[in-house]
């Protein structure tokens, strides 16, 4: 416990925290804007995974970027940056036309209602 206290705030005292928050908020910012699909994810999330095939599969053509929150040094602020967005923590977080969307829930459910097309062709 107390380790976990001293180490949010070696975090929030370190010179490279706000330049690091700031970097993931442009990422995740420039991401969204210059994507009809942005997929915010984790490599081994069974969600995450779904989500991409589906996304992958019915528009190859459109543009999409996949970024593996597990696999990067700046996964966590990215991620905390998402939910400061989003109110969501949780991956796969999902951007269509600078919209969000939520996680594969979201995505299954707008496939099932005809609604996806719609959304990523718009
Ligand atoms: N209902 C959500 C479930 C997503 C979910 O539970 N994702 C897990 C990873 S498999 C998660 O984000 N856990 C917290 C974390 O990795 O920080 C969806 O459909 O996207």
């Amino acid at each position: 416990m107390l380790s976990h206290l001293y180490r949010s705030f070696a975090i929030w005292v370190s010179p490279t925290f706000p330049r690091k928050v700031m970097a993931a908020k442009d990422l995740v910012e420039n991401t969204i804007a210059s994507n009809k699909i942005a997929i915010f994810s984790k490599s081994y999330c069974p969600y995450c995974k779904r989500a991409k095939a589906l996304l992958t599969s019915e528009f190859p053509e459109e543009t999409t970027e996949i970024l593996e929150l597990d696999e990067r040094g700046d996964g966590s602020e990215i991620q905390d940056y998402l939910l400061q967005k989003t109110g969501q923590r949780t991956v796969p977080n999902i951007f269509i036309n600078q919209k969000h969307i939520g996680g594969c829930d979201s995505v299954v459910g707008l496939k099932e209602q005809g609604k996806l097309t719609v959304l990523v062709k718009a």
